[in-house]
């Protein structure tokens, strides 16, 4: 088992490059299941262990998946004929259940194992579920498993209205439409920039998807899409991360490559507390850390403070003078880091779904486990800021997101090492 051992109080200086998203490439990489005939080429994918995951998956389905060095992913799907995907493969990674509306819309046929749950909530599929009704499958669960069928074996458009705008439900639900007979209407769709990329992919690939970025994504079902190349979006979270390691450490860093729309509400955010942030077309620039004005965040959809930068921001907060106030909307349980925050002298109360935090002078160094992904992102950063040495557990959380943030952080002058 892994850990990651960081030395604090060293500011961070220099330019780091940010990866692919992880979070557009794992659902693009399920839609290239949707090309009948050509090779998808994918560029700029991290090479991480949810990377890893997903390729597995569409591999099993009977996708021809080649992988080259600098983030190349080539893919064929002219082959597949399986429409089942096993809960071996899905219990590695709650996002393989998107592979259930590209099968469904290219084979009228697909049986998924139902994810279940993970450490920030239960996470249901109701709503991926609703969509495929509405688009006239015949859905069943039955013994952990979902299983869809469409008569006559193709979908039909219809308008499906999302009680939640849940990014992995409208994304499902926009790759079952794009092969389906006539017009879907998805109202109260999820607005992420992940889901911008993704119909960008669909439509390169010959669909038609309309209004994708906003509430209401119209999707003109075609007959065929074929292979194309494509390169994904920045990652806004693994940006938002290094440059809350430059607010933290009172640093100064360049994140070259992040784009500051996908990342308004942190900017505002940092801004509020007094750290100095200024973008350009090529980056953002982070500056004048850690800041001094206490902060309030409510996570929510976007373009609202993202869920997944809510525990790294949180890790800042507790070194900012006075009283923070940190609520969480999105999932119910996304709190486990602030125990292990606690640890390295956070002083932290959650009461329901709001954390209060009262910045301290300094952390210090502790033994703390990641228990996901992002958590383990916010320890890493207390560990930079803390006074001595902070030893972080639960690596293999933290490899499912970020690509290689240890050399990442040590190129920019963290003492930093991972320990296998
Ligand atoms: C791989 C990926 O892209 N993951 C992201 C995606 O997850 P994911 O797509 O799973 O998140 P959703 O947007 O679906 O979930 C948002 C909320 O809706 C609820 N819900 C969702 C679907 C459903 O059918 N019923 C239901 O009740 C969830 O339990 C959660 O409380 O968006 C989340 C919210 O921005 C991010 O934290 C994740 O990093
Ligand atoms: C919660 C996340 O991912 P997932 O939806 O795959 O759990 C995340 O990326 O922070």
């Amino acid at each position: 088992m892994a850990t990651i051992l960081v030395q604090g109080g060293r500011p961070l200086k220099g330019t780091v490059r940010v990866s692919g998203a992880k979070n557009a490439s794992l659902p693009i990489l399920a839609a290239s299941l949707l090309a009948v005939e050509g090779r998808c080429v994918v560029e700029d994918v991290p090479f991480l262990r949810d990377v890893d995951c997903m390729c597995d998956m569409i591999q099993a389905l009977g996708v021809d998946v080649q992988r080259e060095p600098g983030g190349v992913v080539r893919l064929n799907a002219e082959e597949v004929s399986h429409t089942e995907a096993p809960y071996e493969l899905v219990r590695r990674m709650r996002a393989s259940f998107v592979v259930m509306g590209p099968l469904l819309a290219r084979f009228g046929h697909a049986r998924v194992a139902l994810p279940g749950g993970c450490a920030i909530g239960a996470r249901p599929v109701d709503q991926h579920i609703k969509g495929f009704e509405a688009l006239g499958a015949e859905v069943t669960v039955e013994h952990g498993y979902v299983e869809a069928r469409a008569p006559r074996g193709r979908l039909r458009g219809n308008r499906v209205y999302l009680d939640i705008p849940s990014v992995g439900a409208t994304q499902n639900i926009m790759m079952a439409a794009a092969l389906a007979d006539g017009l879907t209407i998805i109202e109260n769709a999820a607005k992420e920039p992940e889901i911008v990329d993704l119909a960008n992919f669909i439509n390169k690939m010959g669909g038609r998807v309309r209004g994708a970025g906003t509430d209401v994504i119209r999707v003109e079902g075609v007959d065929r899409l074929r292979g194309v190349e494509h390169t994904v979006i920045p990652d806004r979270i693994e940006a938002g991360t290094f440059l809350l390691a430059g607010a933290i450490t009172g640093g100064e860093i360049y994140v070259e490559g992040a784009i500051s729309t996908h990342l308004k509400p942190l900017l505002a955010k940092l801004k509020e507390t007094g750290v100095h942030v200024e973008d350009d077309v090529n980056g953002i620039f982070v500056a004048g850390g850690p800041g001094q004005r206490a902060l309030d965040i409510k996570t929510h959809y976007y373009p609202g403070f993202p869920t997944d930068m809510q525990a790294q921001i949180m890790a800042l907060l507790t070194i900012i003078p006075g009283t923070s106030m940190v609520t969480e909307t999105v999932f119910e349980n996304r709190f486990m880091h602030v125990a292990e925050l606690q640890r390295m002298g956070a002083d932290i109360r959650v009461e329901g779904r709001t954390a209060v935090i009262e910045g301290v002078p300094k952390l210090t160094g502790a033994r703390v486990n990641s228990t996901d992904l992002r958590a383990g992102a916010a320890l890493l950063l207390a560990g930079l800021a803390a006074e001595g040495e902070t030893e972080v557990h639960g690596v293999h959380h933290i490899d499912r997101g970020y690509v290689d943030i240890v050399g990442k952080l040590h190129a920019l002058g963290a003492t930093i090492k991972r320990v296998e």
